[in-house]
């Protein structure tokens, strides 16, 4: 039977490149996002091209909704074999005006969405004894902190903090906690952020040029596009990464080193 993956916010974006690879490698894949006209229309499109999807529609900062999207998986396939915590937002803030607010939805989302669907998900693998996969959503801004933006880097300096330490726990069930750490990725994240950085900069930029200032500095000269993060996802969600655990893997084009 071909094997169950669940990606979290994958009604577009990454999350849609995400599960369209994952499709192509031979997964049943459950859609999930908390923008469920979106969510329709995507599996609708999906299921035309004859995919075997189903999607859920859910919030992953609440964790009885990451708790019923297993479920569903299960109920509909019989089985959950990869869980891709994908889901994730942006703020874009000079530091001195960072509110409760913004900390309290962006950490709900990015970091507590990623404890939920790691535990929901292994919940499930060893209730099935079987092995399983969580590859959880980072970023370059997991491994550097960048002005304007954190919050945000923080957040996903927590997802790989979240990533390394369930890593640790979840081993020995042969569970294997993984994360991916796009560069810049023409999405709709990567849209506000460059329209919030030029309105912070008082006249200095126009719309586009942020996006074009952080992707000048990409070595292999061209920005990212979600087939580039499907392909280092179908990695660590496929047999070849058994041996991988507890890292965040930059795929950037050639931006930050580590
Ligand atoms: N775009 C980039 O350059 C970039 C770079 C590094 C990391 N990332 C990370 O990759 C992931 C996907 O980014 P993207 O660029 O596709 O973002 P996006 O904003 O383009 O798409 C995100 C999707 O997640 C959904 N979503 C938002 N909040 C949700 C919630 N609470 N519950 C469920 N679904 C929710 C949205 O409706 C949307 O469909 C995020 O975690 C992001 O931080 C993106």
């Amino acid at each position: 039977m071909s094997k169950v993956a669940v990606v979290t916010g994958s009604a577009s974006g990454l999350g849609r490149g995400i599960a369209e690879q994952l499709i192509q490698d031979g997964f049943r894949v459950v859609l999930h996002d908390i923008n469920e006209v979106l969510l329709n229309q995507t599996v609708e499109e999906l299921k035309q091209q004859g995919a075997d999807v189903i999607g859920v529609p859910g919030d992953v900062s609440k964790r009885a909704d990451q708790f019923y999207v297993v479920e569903k998986a299960v109920e509909a396939f019989g089985q959950l074999d990869v869980f891709v915590n994908n889901a994730g937002i942006d703020a874009v803030t000079p530091f001195l005006e960072i509110n409760e607010a913004e900390l309290n939805r962006v950490f709900a989302i990015n970091v507590n969405g990623v404890v939920f669907g790691t535990q929901a998900a292994a919940q499930q693998f060893i209730k099935q004894q079987t092995k399983g996969k969580i590859i959880n959503a980072c970023s370059i801004a997991g491994h550097e902190s960048y002005e304007m933006l954190a919050t945000y880097s923080a957040s996903k300096h927590a997802v790989r903090s979240f990533t390394h330490a369930s890593s640790k726990e979840l081993a020995k069930y042969n569970i294997t906690v993984n994360a991916y750490c796009p560069g810049v990725a023409k999405t709709k994240m990567w849209d506000r952020i460059d329209e919030e950085m030029v309105r912070h900069s008082d006249g200095a930029l126009q719309i586009g040029e942020a996006f074009e200032q952080f992707s000048a500095g990409i070595s292999l000269g061209r920005y990212q596009i979600p087939e580039d993060v499907g392909n280092l996802v179908s990695f660590l969600a496929s047999d070849k990464a058994d041996y991988i655990t507890g890292q965040a893997i930059i795929t950037d084009g050639g931006l930050v080193y580590r």
